[in-house]
């Protein structure tokens, strides 16, 4: 775990061998801790490097024993390991390919000198894990940057490339040959230097005028961005203890913290999360398919069909990918319009074509259809694509709730047509729902993995219902948002509830800014609205269910929100951001009351969580019934990396496991009696049998899905 040789002579190098990043678990440390000890004693070594097996430096701690206190526990502790290090009589020297993140970085830090290759990146991503730099990182880093620097490193825990580390200080030396070669030739030239200096443990943080309100504005700003999150605030304390405290005092303050923070429910819906959106990889359909059994055909071009907003993101998220991409809009002026965007998103041409002429697909591997939502005319471009397009071609398309396997039947080729749901904006959002039809090949699926990979992002493979996973779960979440205003609710305090509960945006701030015409839109398709609904039909009732109007009365009003400037909220101009309350809104729901003899009361902001997230959290559980997603963790994974929910709450299905299910089953059952039109309200019944089961843990709940058969 630790391999241990003599080279020219006098050099111990010491590599870190734990594929396939070198975590720093047990027996590394084991190993570490005793190839240290032999390096120190062995009167032949006069100096040392370090350096990860095959590549990567050391992708930190061992994560996946964290959840556990007793691995936690074998095996030497990191920050005793390190003092040894830094403690060495003899120099020792990083040598950093590949990467050097928490735990890897604060080794290096407790190395006398840090070589990197000019590829490599080093970071302190523990921040991300609900954590911080606990192993001594929090207080070495300051010393050797400075507050300002490291500071800014630990808090959003970016990863920084080779060269600007060398610009900050952090690596004394770049190469681009083999850094373990120039890491061995540097530590002979080092040896029989004095170290002092260069053990960052004794020196002192480089002074920082008006440190108190240095720090008092830096936890201002931290809180501000955290939404809720315990570790940025952590994080904060721990560098002030770097600049204010001698560094052994520094070190208790960082274990103090960090303790507290490694048993939090925070820290354990992060690492879920980092285990979530690498677990999505390993993906399974509602036909059997598995990523493990099938090949993909690889895809090299790509044509996207359609080029307003989407369109665009799409095409420039192909391109990054090293995809050669023919864009096509049949409207002129918006080809010319789309043409200058995309170029400037992609800072040239990138690799992208353009053309008026679907004609222009037909040598493309793969085809995303991406025009506006109406059925008839997507079903139209699929039956010319079916032509159109070569043999063995995939045809995509990026609607976020039709039918799919309506679109697969317009063609002759019903096995290679499948959905790609991208989220605005395309080219940076990270999630990618894979949506296969009954009969979408598993050979298309992988394939369109495959390439949300090439991509960058996190593609979760889902089955075909109408709105997929994420919107499908998003309806209920917002028609209980809708009810609340009717009941005595307003935006500002439904918005306030979730943005405090870690979202982003709240709901009605998030409608504003996609714009409340697309439910609209949705709406009148789906007959609930427009003019389909005949005049004697009660404006509060849609097929025997609750159904609130608010959303298309706002829409009559011309109120589609950012885009006109009026919304749920008010701007400044049409398509500012920032929004006000609006009087006017308040007198129209005060109306709108009056007119349904509806009595408004007091609703807290705990009803508010409750009734919006109980709701999606109970659509979540017949999701997996019906064999959409594959997993609780899957559909977590289309929350945290789509619909901004927060990651130290883990995603819908984790927070309702850590609230207890027993807990949401109560409260739905509460809020189904009292609205008992509401059927979403309704506990689903795996939602029951899981409590009745004793509710165990979420990695287990697919037994108890198992019993259910998919209704795809
Ligand atoms: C950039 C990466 C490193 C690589 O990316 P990529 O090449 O794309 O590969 P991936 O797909 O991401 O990963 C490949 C597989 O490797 C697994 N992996 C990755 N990193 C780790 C890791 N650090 N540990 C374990 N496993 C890891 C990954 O899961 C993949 O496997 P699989 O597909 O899931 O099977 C990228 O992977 C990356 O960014 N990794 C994370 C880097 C990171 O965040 N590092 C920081 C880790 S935290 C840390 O280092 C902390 C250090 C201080 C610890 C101090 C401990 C003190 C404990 C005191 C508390 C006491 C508690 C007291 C309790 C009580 O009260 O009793």
């Amino acid at each position: 775990m630790a391999q241990y040789r003599i080279v020219s002579g006098s050099v111990a190098v010491i590599s870190i061998q734990n594929p396939p990043v070198n975590a720093l678990s047990a027996a590394v440390r084991e190993g570490l801790l005793l190839s240290v000890r032999a390096a120190a004693s062995d009167p032949l070594v006069r100096s040392v490097v370090i350096s990860g097996h095959n590549g990567p430096f050391c992708g930190g701690a061992d994560i996946k024993e964290f959840g556990n206190v007793s691995h936690l526990e074998s095996g030497p502790h990191l920050v005793e390991i390190f003092e040894s290090v830094e403690a060495l009589a003899k120099p020792v020297v990083a040598a950093i390919e590949g990467f050097a993140l928490g735990g890897g970085l604060e080794l290096a830090l407790a190395c006398h000198y840090r070589f990197g290759h000019s590829e490599a990146r080093v970071g302190l991503p523990e921040v991300s894990l609900g954590l911080l730099p606990g192993a001594g990182g929090s207080q070495r880093l300051p010393r050797l940057l400075g507050v300002r620097a490291a500071l800014d490193m630990i808090v959003t825990g970016r990863h920084v490339a080779a060269g600007e580390a060398l610009k900050l200080g952090l690596l004394d030396r770049l190469t681009d040959g083999n850094t373990v070669d120039a890491a061995v030739r540097f530590a002979q030239s080092a040896e029989g230097k004095p170290l002092d200096d260069r053990r960052l443990g004794n020196r002192p943080c480089p002074p920082l005028e008006n440190i108190d309100a240095f720090f008092e504005e830096a936890l201002i700003h931290a809180r501000g961005r955290a939404r809720g999150a315990a570790a940025p605030l952590a994080c904060v304390q721990a560098v002030r203890g770097a600049a204010t405290l001698p560094f052994l005092k520094g070190m208790e303050l960082e274990k103090r913290l960090m303790e507290t923070l490694m048993t939090s429910g925070q820290a354990q819906a992060s690492r879920y999360c980092f285990f979530t959106e690498r677990g999505a990889a390993r993906w399974t359909t509602p036909t059997g398919a598995r990523w493990d059994t099938c090949r993909a055909r690889p895809i090299s071009t790509a044509a996207v069909i359609g080029l307003g907003t989407m369109g665009r993101g799409i095409t420039v998220a192909l391109a990054r990918a090293g995809l050669s991409v023919v864009a096509v809009e049949t409207q002129e002026h918006q080809l010319d319009e789309a043409q200058r965007a995309v170029s400037r998103m992609l800072k040239g041409g990138g690799g992208v074509s353009y053309s008026a002429d679907l004609q222009a697909a037909a040598g493309a591997d793969l085809v995303v259809e991406a025009v506006f939502e109406d059925m008839a005319v997507k079903e139209e471009i699929f039956k010319q694509l079916s032509s159109v397009c070569k043999p063995g071609a995939l045809l995509a398309t990026n609607t976020s709730s039709l039918d799919i396997d309506r679109l697969a039947s317009c063609t002759l080729r019903p096995e290679q047509v499948l959905g790609l749901h991208f989220f605005a904006p395309a080219h940076v959002m990270r999630l990618l729902e894979v949506v296969s039809g009954p009969r979408t090949s598993p050979q298309t699926v992988a394939a369109a993995m495959q390439l949300g990979r090439r991509m960058g992002k996190v593609s979760v493979a889902v089955g075909n219902c109408p709105g997929f996973v994420g919107n499908r779960m998003l309806k209920p979440y917002l028609e209980q948002a809708y009810f609340l205003l009717e009941e005595g609710a307003s935006p500002e305090l439904v918005d306030a509830a979730l943005e405090e509960f870690g979202f982003p945006m709240g709901v009605f701030k998030m409608s504003d800014l996609s714009g409340l015409d697309i439910g609209w839109r949705v709406r009148k398709e789906e007959g609930l609205t427009g003019p389909g609904v005949t005049a004697d039909q009660p404006m509060r009732t849609r097929r025997g269910r609750r159904y609130s109007p608010l959303g298309d009365l706002m829409c009559e009003e011309g109120r589609y929100g950012q885009k006109t400037g009026r919304g749920w909220y008010l701007y400044d101009r049409p398509g500012a951001r920032v929004a006000r309350s609006d009087p006017w809104l308040r007198s129209f729901l005060e109306e709108y009351r009056e007119r349904h003899g509806l009595l408004a009361r007091r609703i807290d902001q705990q009803e508010v969580l409750e009734r919006c997230l109980y709701a999606l959290i109970n659509e979540g559980f017949r999701v997996l019934e019906d064999g959409v997603a594959a997993s609780p963790q899957n559909i977590d994974a289309i929350y945290v990396f789509g619909y901004g929910w927060p990651k130290h709450r883990g995603g819908p299905m984790f927070y309702a496991a850590q609230v207890g299910l027993a807990r949401v089953l109560e409260g739905l059952e509460k809020y189904h009696k009292a609205h008992p039109d509401s059927p979403h309200l309704q506990p689903c019944s795996l939602l029951r049998r899981l409590v009745a089961s004793g509710s165990p843990p979420i990695h287990k709940w697919s037994e108890v899905v198992k019993g259910h058969r998919s209704q795809l």
